[in-house]
């Protein structure tokens, strides 16, 4: 992405870092497909079970990784995931028509499973037996998983302090080495950067350009989903920025295929205390400036130096004539609160995609009569604390909270309770 250097797929090395130190990117070659016959296939793939193809990652291997050899797919049947017309969170965001992407529905419960099946399948081709991410949990998660159906270990590194516990127990309960230290998922990458090929681990974070070309998926299965028609507007909430980009990427793939006529544009929301794409982009900065104590409350986008910036740059913000947004604390949780009272539900970080569209109605250059697809990138058991807090806790309860109502169980002290007693 930096420099004009290409290597060859088998010459890629972890840590995926070219020799001017840029991340590499997977450059495809789609001159030899017939993309009507591609269509077809991927409609006739709907219909399979429990094979391969029937993955929601898997069924667009050509668009993804056609060279991996079918024996090194490590797959859960990811993606699949359902897509809610939602007149309540519509309404909420002051949007005719919004759409909401449950990529919550993952079987690790977050959209990176889209990507880590490809990671981990390409580090098996490649001889690996051992993984590593460093994660605010979900990656980590997703990670674990993958590496023990595929009888692999997996070295996660967290952040000991700024995540949540729930996600910490699942990677936990999944097998995983989890080594806590004292830092931030900056520090981490970092670490990952210069030590992981010496130590032999194979590195599953978005770094790894495979991890992005699985992501692609995301907004495959959305077109496909859509049979091919996209809406006005893709939201998405932006951390480490490896969804934006893999958005971004998948977008030009589907134009350049002739799949879809136009580009959607991309709307990329942070979150105010780790918010440093949005700042550069609205100060018309070309230079990412690192915020070097990130901290929301949505602590999945606690990262203060996004690794994939340039790609979501390159590929949101310019190719699709994108914009960014920054929302608080207060209006993701109470975006997450809609949300999960219109039965979807997700975890804090997913919200700001709502909350920024609802900003970006608001201040018009969102138009009302647009139609727009909300990414929800993780399930909303994925933070319970952040549910306890906005209902429960008398010192920070949200505008939107639900309480528990102690009763006895006798008739009398129902009524004023439940209608029509
Ligand atoms: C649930 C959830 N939402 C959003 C994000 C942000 O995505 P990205 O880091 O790809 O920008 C993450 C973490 O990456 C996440 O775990
Ligand atoms: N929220 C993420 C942080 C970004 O990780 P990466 O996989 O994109 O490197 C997490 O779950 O760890």
């Amino acid at each position: 992405m930096d420099c004009s250097r290409q290597y060859k797929l088998e010459a890629v090395r972890n840590p995926f870092l070219c020799e001017c130190k840029g991340l590499l990117e997977v450059i495809h070659d789609f001159r030899s497909l017939d993309s009507e016959r591609l269509k077809r296939e991927f409609d006739r793939r709907l219909s399979e079970r429990m094979t391969n193809y029937s993955s929601g990652v898997w069924r667009y291997k050509e668009l993804i990784l056609p060279e991996l050899p079918d024996a090194y797919i490590t797959t859960k049947f990811e993606g699949n995931t359902g897509m809610y017309d939602s007149d309540r969170v519509a309404k909420y965001a002051g949007i005719r028509k919004l759409m909401l992407k449950a990529q919550s529905e993952n079987p690790s419960g977050s959209f990176k499973d889209n990507g880590m099946t490809v990671a981990v399948s390409h580090g098996r081709s490649a001889g690996y037996t051992r993984f590593t991410c460093t994660s605010t949990g979900n990656t980590s998660s997703s990670l674990a998983m993958y590496a023990a159906i595929a009888g692999c270990s997996s070295y996660v590194f967290l952040p000991n302090r700024n995540i949540s516990m729930n996600k910490v127990l699942q990677t936990l309960a999944y097998g995983a080495h989890l080594l806590s230290f004292n830092g931030t998922y900056d520090d981490g990458i970092r670490f990952s950067e210069t030590n992981s090929e010496i130590l032999g681990l194979y590195v599953c974070n978005s770094i790894n350009p495979f991890r992005i070309e699985g992501q692609k998926s995301i907004i495959f299965e959305i077109a496909h989903q859509l049979r091919w028609k996209l809406p006005d507007w893709i939201i998405v909430p932006g951390g480490a920025l490896s969804h934006a980009t893999a958005l971004g990427k998948g977008l030009q793939d589907l134009l350049d295929l002739g799949f879809i006529d136009r580009l959607p544009k991309v709307a990329v929301i942070q979150a105010e205390g780790a918010n440093p794409f949005h700042r550069m982009v609205a100060q018309g900065e070309s230079k990412l400036t690192p915020e070097l104590q990130p901290f929301t409350r949505a602590s999945a986008m606690n990262i203060g130096n996004p690794p994939s910036w340039k790609k979501a740059l390159h590929y949101t913000v310019r190719q699709t004539n994108g914009v960014t947004a920054s929302v608080t604390d207060e209006e993701i949780m109470n975006a997450k609160a809609v949300i999960d009272q219109s039965g979807i539900g997700c975890e804090p970080a997913s919200a700001a995609s709502v909350a920024g569209l609802k900003k970006l109605v608001e201040e018009g250059v969102v138009d009302r009569e647009a139609t727009a697809v909300c990414l929800l990138t993780g399930n909303m058991l994925k933070d319970t604390d952040a549910i306890r807090e906005y209902h429960l806790d008398s010192m920070s309860e949200g505008i939107f909270a639900n309480k528990i109502i102690p009763v006895s169980l006798d008739f009398e002290s129902l009524q004023g309770y439940v209608p029509n007693l």
